[in-house]
Formats: C-alpha cells, sequence, structure tokens
C-alpha cells in the first residue's frame, strides 16, 4: 500500500512538475531555450528576454511545491535575499512574478559552467595553488555575504559556476539572514554555528578540488590526510574549516592562514 502511494505521488510530481518546452514563451517576455536543471524545489531554465534581445536564467518554483508553506517560503526567501545583493560575483535578480499559477523568478546568466561539470563532466585538473587560489575568489564571496549578516547554507560544487576563471555563487534558496525580522535574530552561539557550517562546506569544495589530481593506488578508500599529498600549510586551512582542529570564527582569518599558504 505505501509503495502504491510512493508511485502514485512520483507520477504526480512528474506530470505537474514537467517543464516548459523549449521556445514556450513565458509571461509574453521569456521565450525559454534550454532547461538547465530541475532541483527538489525549482526548475531553472536558460531563455531568452523578448524585450532585450538578451539572456537570462529563468526560475520557476516546482508547480508541485506552489500550495506548500514551505515551498512559497523557500521561493520568496530565495527572492528576497537575491534581490538585496550587490556583488559581481553573484547573479543579480531582475524580475519576480506570479504566471499561470506559477511563480519565477529571472536573474543574470553566468555564461559558464558549474564547478561540478567542470570537475567530473570537463574533467578539469587543479594543482594545489590553483585550488588554494579559487578558495581565496569563493572567500570573497563568503566574506562579502557574511558582513551582510547572510549565510548561504548550501555551498556545493553544482552551486558555484566558473566563467572565465572567475567564481559566482548560485542558489540561495536555503540561504537565510542571521538578523532577519522573519527567523527573529538568532543568538550568538547558532550565529556561530551557521557562518561555520558555511566554512565547513568550504573545507568540502576543497577538497573537491585537491581530489581532482588523484588517482587511487587500490579500491581501498583512506582518510583524505593520507589519500592527498599536500603542504602542511593546505592541510592546516582544511583542518580548520572542517573543524577537525581549532575551527575558524571569521573570514580574516581564515584570509591570513591562505596568503600564508599562497607566499
Ligand atoms: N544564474 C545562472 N546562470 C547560469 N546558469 C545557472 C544560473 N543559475 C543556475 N544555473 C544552472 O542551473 C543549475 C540549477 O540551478 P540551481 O542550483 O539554482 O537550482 P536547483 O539546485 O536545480 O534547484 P533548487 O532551487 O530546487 O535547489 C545550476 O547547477 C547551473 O548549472
Amino acid at each position: 500500500m505505501i509503495a502504491l502511494l510512493h508511485r502514485l505521488k512520483k507520477t504526480y510530481h512528474l506530470l505537474v512538475d514537467r517543464p516548459y518546452p523549449t521556445q514556450a514563451i513565458v509571461a509574453d517576455r521569456y521565450k525559454i531555450l534550454k532547461t538547465l536543471g530541475m532541483g527538489s524545489f525549482g526548475i531553472t531554465y536558460l531563455c531568452e528576454d523578448l524585450t532585450s534581445g538578451t539572456n537570462c536564467v529563468l526560475k520557476q518554483m516546482r508547480p508541485s511545491k506552489n500550495k506548500s508553506k514551505s515551498g512559497q517560503q523557500l521561493y520568496h526567501n530565495e527572492i528576497s535575499i537575491l534581490g538585496s545583493l550587490y556583488h559581481p560575483c553573484i547573479p543579480k535578480l531582475y524580475h519576480h512574478f506570479p504566471y499561470e499559477n506559477h511563480l519565477f523568478y529571472t536573474m543574470e546568466f553566468i555564461d559558464g559552467s558549474n564547478l561540478e561539470d567542470v570537475l567530473f563532466a570537463e574533467h578539469s585538473k587543479f594543482k594545489e595553488k590553483d585550488a588554494l587560489l579559487l578558495l581565496k575568489q569563493i572567500l570573497d564571496i563568503i566574506e562579502y555575504l557574511h558582513f551582510e549578516n547572510i549565510v548561504h547554507n548550501d555551498i556545493r560544487i553544482p552551486n558555484m559556476m566558473l566563467w572565465d576563471e572567475n567564481l559566482y555563487l548560485i542558489d540561495f534558496g536555503l540561504a537565510s539572514k542571521l538578523d532577519g525580522h522573519e527567523n527573529g535574530a538568532k543568538g550568538t552561539r547558532e550565529r556561530m554555528e551557521l557562518i561555520q557550517d558555511d566554512f565547513y562546506d568550504l573545507g568540502d569544495v576543497l577538497l573537491y578540488l585537491l581530489y581532482s589530481f588523484y588517482v587511487p593506488l587500490d579500491r581501498k578508500s583512506r582518510p583524505w590526510t593520507e589519500e592527498l599529498t599536500l603542504q602542511p600549510s593546505t592541510k592546516h586551512i582544511l583542518e580548520r574549516l572542517l573543524a577537525i582542529k581549532d575551527p575558524y570564527e571569521n573570514t580574516s582569518d581564515i584570509r591570513k592562514d591562505l596568503d600564508q599558504a599562497l607566499s
């Protein structure tokens, strides 16, 4: 019985969450060129804005989530946070609107590839120094966000894009304000935990970059400390990001260690 209900639910989602086909025109303005992704809450398209002839990204909240309070909250949270940010490496929010009972927003198109595709589809390799230089770019964005009292909460390789060697951060669906009215002011300890969660995720991203050169010797998997041969300064940064020892409390301390490792 439970399996049948599960299957029915899946079929329902497949039917109602069908993406718009290419060439469809949304709100008399956005021509769909391609579906870029279907996540748990949103469907992301590349489209042409017919009023300007330029490309932009259109994000639609999954129709199956339209009626749920949490789905709507995520949509409003994402547009409220994205709309408040002004950073050259964060896509700009352009327009948000309902259409045919669906919720949409458009944003700047980053004409690159996400870091997951860069690593696993394009098989790009990052030497230790290049990985640290990329980390520095991510850190610049995180520093800006934390200064604005915002934590991203979802720093992962599919949520970063590389375009002309510049790194961009996308997908603010899970981002939260540390002092927002919606959630109430957060306590000092909770704030620090959220900030350190972003740092932990940075460590995880750094590991992905450093593993790009790794070739396993056998089928046995070992901890990164045994599999990777790293400079002590890089190992120290990783251990602090991943809270193995003396976790970082702010971006300036990460920057200091990073500058030292790169010097
Ligand atoms: N501004 C953008 N410019 C270019 N490509 C983008 C942009 N935003 C998203 N993409 C592409 O679309 C993919 C999916 O986007 P995104 O991560 O925002 O949504 P998702 O994870 O599929 O959905 P959800 O919001 O449910 O998590 C990204 O991995 C990226 O390749």
